[in-house]
């Protein structure tokens, strides 16, 4: 029996220099603690810009807080000279968990291919990160090809070409739907979610088939319940609403075990 512990994440996109980030973390660690939260029930992490990384680590660490730390991108190389680049290896040192790859906004103003994202999983993978893939349709695409064609491509195409499969997360987020207040239902949410699950279990094995599959695009506390009630959606990729701790921590409480 494989348990798949809901992950809510936020990302903070390009918001909050360094001192704000930590006074952020401070807030949320302490709504969480005073709430009850479990992290062995729901693991919450943050993804704040590279130059606050740092703080919020040390943060973390002299605290003891539960929250994970992530990064919004990686560099495809390890090291050398890609100026502007950041290695994988510093985010690991860093106590980064995991790694946002693909973001659609990565896709659509940094010119971010399939190619791409496939080169930073991999690299991802070789630094002991867990990558999340973001993946999801513009609107276009949701009316000429359906709502599953294009998350589905994308997952399989980040996923294949390597020797073998680290851990990953997907994250389903509606292009749509991102920043917009326009949300896809829960059923929607679900029924791509089983679509991307049904065909990483075709091409990659049963065992990928179990990886978490995230909905993310307008969610907040007031929406986050239908999303988490499906089987199939195993958490959420929050932008805007994870800037505010009491609201990121309102998205948390709806946390769960999957029993599968
Ligand atoms: O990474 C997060 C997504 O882009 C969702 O952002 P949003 O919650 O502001 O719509």
């Amino acid at each position: 029996m494989t348990k798949r512990i809901p992950l809510i994440a936020g990302n903070w996109k390009m918001n909050l220099d360094h001192l704000q980030a930590i006074a952020l973390v401070q807030k949320l660690s302490w709504t969480l603690s005073d709430a009850g939260h479990e992290y062995s029930s729901a693991e919450v992490a943050v993804f704040p810009p590279f130059t606050d990384l740092r703080s919020v680590q040390t943060l973390i660490e002299a605290e003891k807080f539960e929250v994970v730390l992530g990064a919004q991108d990686l560099s495809k190389h390890d090291s050398g000279a890609f100026t502007g680049e950041i290695s994988g290896a510093f985010l690991s040192k860093l106590g980064c968990k995991f790694v946002l790859i693909g973001h659609s906004e990565r896709r659509q103003y940094h010119s971010e291919t399939d190619e791409t994202v496939q080169a930073k999983v991999a690299a991802a993978w070789k630094h002991g990160l867990v990558p999340i893939i973001c993946v999801g349709e513009t609107l276009e695409e949701l009316e000429t090809q359906g709502q599953a064609a294009v998350p589905v491509a994308q997952t399989i195409a980040a996923l294949s070409g390597h020797e073998t499969l680290g851990e990953f997360v997907i994250a389903y987020e509606p292009v749509w739907a991102i920043g917009t207040g326009k949300v896809a239902t829960p059923l929607e949410a679900e029924s791509v979610a089983k679509a991307i699950r049904a065909a990483i279990t075709e091409n990659f094995g049963a065992e990928s088939g179990q990886s978490r599959i995230l909905y993310g695009g307008s969610v907040k506390a007031n929406n986050v319940a239908g999303f988490l009630a499906s089987g199939e959606v195993d958490g959420v990729l929050v932008g805007g609403a994870s800037l505010d701790a009491e609201e990121f921590a309102g998205i948390a409480r709806f946390q769960k075990h999957i029993v599968l």
